[in-house]
């Protein structure tokens, strides 16, 4: 079986619970991504999204297990992962260009000036942004120009992954439309990985190859790994009228209605704990399933069947 770009292998979270016990927010959590891929997960408010992103991130340990990134175990922060925050983070004393330059000069020690110059400027304007805005500083910038600034920010830095912690929460939908089309198509045109927190179960139709979803807490599960079987390119309005659209959607929402609170609070008794690989496609006839292979010693659930609606 040829290694994943990026393991999951194990990943235990627990944190003091405040009155002397203990929270297992989740247990033995297992996942793989492979590399191009855009996986975004999804699951109800504390069931540990932020925690996974972090741990993948190298901004937290985990209380056991690793991750695996290119046959290396992520163990701190690296160039080779790019995090945008919804809060864009970005240095409020710089300009929205410098903001750019100040880590693709960090990237590249050898590029001159002129260089790091014109590549931070070339991935601005992938996200709509150039001419004066660039010389302005970010609390001169509206909310969705700041965000585009840490999406250009993060690409132009060309992470090998891209980890998105509900990069479009705070934009209004239309501005929110926009950078989801600029992001699509920047992806596109790279072999970057990416790994997206979102609450919004239409963009992640929209955007993603697979969406991982979670149970409630505490001892979430990612319990399933759901195909996004919706060719590419995708339109925001075309998209509602492929087949698969609402089969998929459905299933998602029922999921997140019902079924991750239903499977909530188990612990994982030691077992890995691998996702259900859920394959809904009303346009193959026959609907062909396969289960992921199973590593040994893992639990892996049953692969769930598309119901024809
Ligand atoms: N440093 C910490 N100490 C104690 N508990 C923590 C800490 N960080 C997170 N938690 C708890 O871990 C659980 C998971 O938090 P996390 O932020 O990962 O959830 P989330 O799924 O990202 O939630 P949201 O969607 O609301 O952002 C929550 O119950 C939270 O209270």
């Amino acid at each position: 079986m040829s290694k994943s770009f990026l393991s999951i292998e194990n990943l235990t979270q627990r944190y003091p619970d405040g009155q002397g016990g203990e929270l297992t927010v989740f247990e033995n959590a297992s996942f793989t991504v492979e590399e191009g891929e855009f996986v975004c997960i999804l699951g109800h408010s504390g069931c540990g999204k932020s925690t996974i992103m972090n741990i993948l991130a190298g901004l937290a340990e985990p209380t056991s297990g690793a991750v695996i990134m290119d046959g290396q175990e992520v163990s701190g922060p690296s160039l080779d992962r790019g995090v945008v925050f919804q809060n864009y983070s970005l240095l409020p004393w710089l300009s929205t260009l410098a903001n750019v330059t100040f880590g693709v000069a960090a990237r590249h020690p050898k590029w001159s000036r002129a260089e790091v110059r014109e590549h931070s400027l070339k991935y601005l304007e992938m996200v709509g942004l150039k001419g004066d805005v660039v010389h302005r500083k970010p609390s001169q910038l509206s909310g969705g120009m700041r965000q585009r600034v840490s999406i250009a920010r993060a690409f132009a830095n060309h992470p090998k992954l891209l980890l998105l912690d509900e990069p479009f929460g705070a934009l209004d939908a239309l501005t929110r439309g926009t950078i989801q089309d600029e992001l699509l198509k920047i992806w596109r045109g790279s072999n970057q990985t990416v790994f997206m927190i979102t609450h919004d179960i239409d963009e992640a139709i929209l955007l993603a190859d697979r969406i991982l979803l979670m149970t409630n807490g505490p001892y979430a599960r990612v319990a399933e790994s759901v195909e996004i079987t919706i060719p590419r390119p995708r339109n925001r309005t075309a998209i509602v009228e492929h087949p698969n659209y609402y089969a998929i959607r459905n299933h998602l929402v029922q999921f997140l209605g019902i079924r991750s609170r239903e499977l909530a609070g188990q612990p994982a008794d030691g077992g890995m704990q691998r996702p259900a690989r859920v394959h809904i496609d009303l346009t193959a006839e026959g609907e062909a399933e396969e289960a992921e292979p199973e590593p040994s010693g893992a639990r892996t659930p049953p692969a769930l069947r598309a119901v024809n609606i």
